[in-house]
């Protein structure tokens, strides 16, 4: 007899929610179980996510270790904190993934600084394709892994971007500048006075500059790992008007005397077995749409040698790769199924 495993999903009115829900909808390995929200318990989902057709008429149940209990799989999509009460009260057999921040850094003090809450604790790290400073990946210490923290998603387009220079040593991880255009779906669906279409519509805007931005620490661990032993980076999110996304450009200076050629091949390398980040072909430059609705991030590199700077470009769905996906990525090698089970590569347009 086929055994299935039984998913909860927390937060599902949400946007991160509503898209892990998406995609365990159609993967093969797994069903749906209890789904539960906060302030939207009681109502149907479809109320919430009209896009969800075959889950539409589901109840959301209050979250709690009650409602969450019975679960081979419970995914929290959650506001950070809200998070780690919830995981607190889970119990260690099951497989917990949580999309939020509370359990991504190792640093306390990073996390207090940023945060300014107490540190919940430290999980696997959901972004199998991290490169680690002895040549591994990520992916090997999620393989039975029992709880699982899921990367933010300005972090994947920033790391992917910008790892593969790192791990060969070509770029100077102490000298890193990003900007990002980002799409609005980021900020989750709670009503912002700034996040109006009348007023978001025809404009970009830049928020959280100037280092203030919670990512910082958890790009500069990811790099860290990878074995950069200073990381200096300069980060500026802006928010542009599109749905989903993340457009992230990153520069670094370049180690002096480097042969174009081999910063290159290190891209190349990296990503060559990676079923999930694409380099796309000398000279073609990535763009958010070709990744809606798909698991891929796409990724181009290129050398500016009068500025002396390696120049990369990382675009992916910031609710697919950036979170639901590499959720379900993390759950499938958790659980020993096909790392790409009940994923796409494939997106939508135009
Ligand atoms: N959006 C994105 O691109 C990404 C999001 N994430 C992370 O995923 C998490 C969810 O984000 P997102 O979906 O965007 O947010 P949304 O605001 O869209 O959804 C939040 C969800 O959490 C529920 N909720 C709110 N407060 C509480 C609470 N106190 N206790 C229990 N449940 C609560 C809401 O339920 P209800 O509606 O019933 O009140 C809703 O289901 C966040 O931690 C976010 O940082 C990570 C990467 C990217
Ligand atoms: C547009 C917008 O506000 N985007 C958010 C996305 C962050 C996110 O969801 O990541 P966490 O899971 O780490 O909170 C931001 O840049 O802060």
């Amino acid at each position: 007899m086929h055994m299935s495993v039984s998913v909860a999903v927390s937060g599902a009115s949400g946007y991160a929610g509503g898209e892990v829900l998406r995609l365990l909808s159609s993967h093969p390995g797994v069903e749906v179980g209890a789904v539960t929200a906060f302030s939207s318990a009681g109502d149907r989902l479809g109320s919430h996510q009209p896009h969800l057709r075959s889950l539409a008429d589901r109840e959301i149940l209050p979250t709690s270790a009650a409602t969450l209990a019975g679960h081979d799989v419970v995914v929290l999509a959650l506001p950070h904190g809200a998070s780690a009460a919830v995981a607190a009260e889970l119990g260690e057999g099951v497989l917990v993934l949580d999309c939020a921040a509370d359990h991504r850094l190792a640093d306390p003090a990073a996390w207090e600084a940023f945060y300014g809450t107490p540190h919940a604790g430290t999980w696997p790290y959901g972004l199998p394709e991290l490169i680690r400073a002895d040549g591994s990946r990520q992916r090997d210490e999620l393989v039975g892994a029992h709880r699982v923290a899921v990367p933010g998603c300005n972090v994947t387009a920033v790391t992917l971007g910008i790892q593969p220079g790192v791990a060969r040593g070509v770029v100077e991880a102490a000298d890193l500048v990003a900007v990002l255009a980002v799409g609005y779906s980021g900020a989750g669906r709670a009503t912002r006075p700034n996040l109006l279409a009348a007023e978001g519509m025809g404009s970009a805007v830049p928020y959280a500059v100037a280092g203030a931005h919670r990512h910082i620490p958890e790009i500069e661990q990811n790099l860290r790992a990878v074995g950069a032993e200073a990381v200096g980076l300069s980060f500026t999110p802006t928010l542009v008007p599109m749905s989903r996304g993340i457009l992230a450009t990153t520069t670094a200076r370049l180690v002096p005397g480097t042969d174009p050629a081999a910063v290159r091949a290190a891209w190349a390398e990296a990503y060559a077995d990676e079923p999930f980040v694409e380099l796309l072909p000398e000279g073609q430059w990535p763009s958010t749409a070709a990744t809606v609705g798909a698991n891929t991030a796409l990724v181009q590199v290129a050398v500016d040698e009068r500025a002396g700077r390696v120049v990369t470009v990382c675009a992916l769905d910031n609710l697919v790769k950036g979170t639901a996906g590499a959720a379900v990525q993390s759950m499938n090698l958790a659980l020993g199924l096909p790392e790409t089970l009940g994923l796409t590569i494939e997106g939508v347009a135009p």
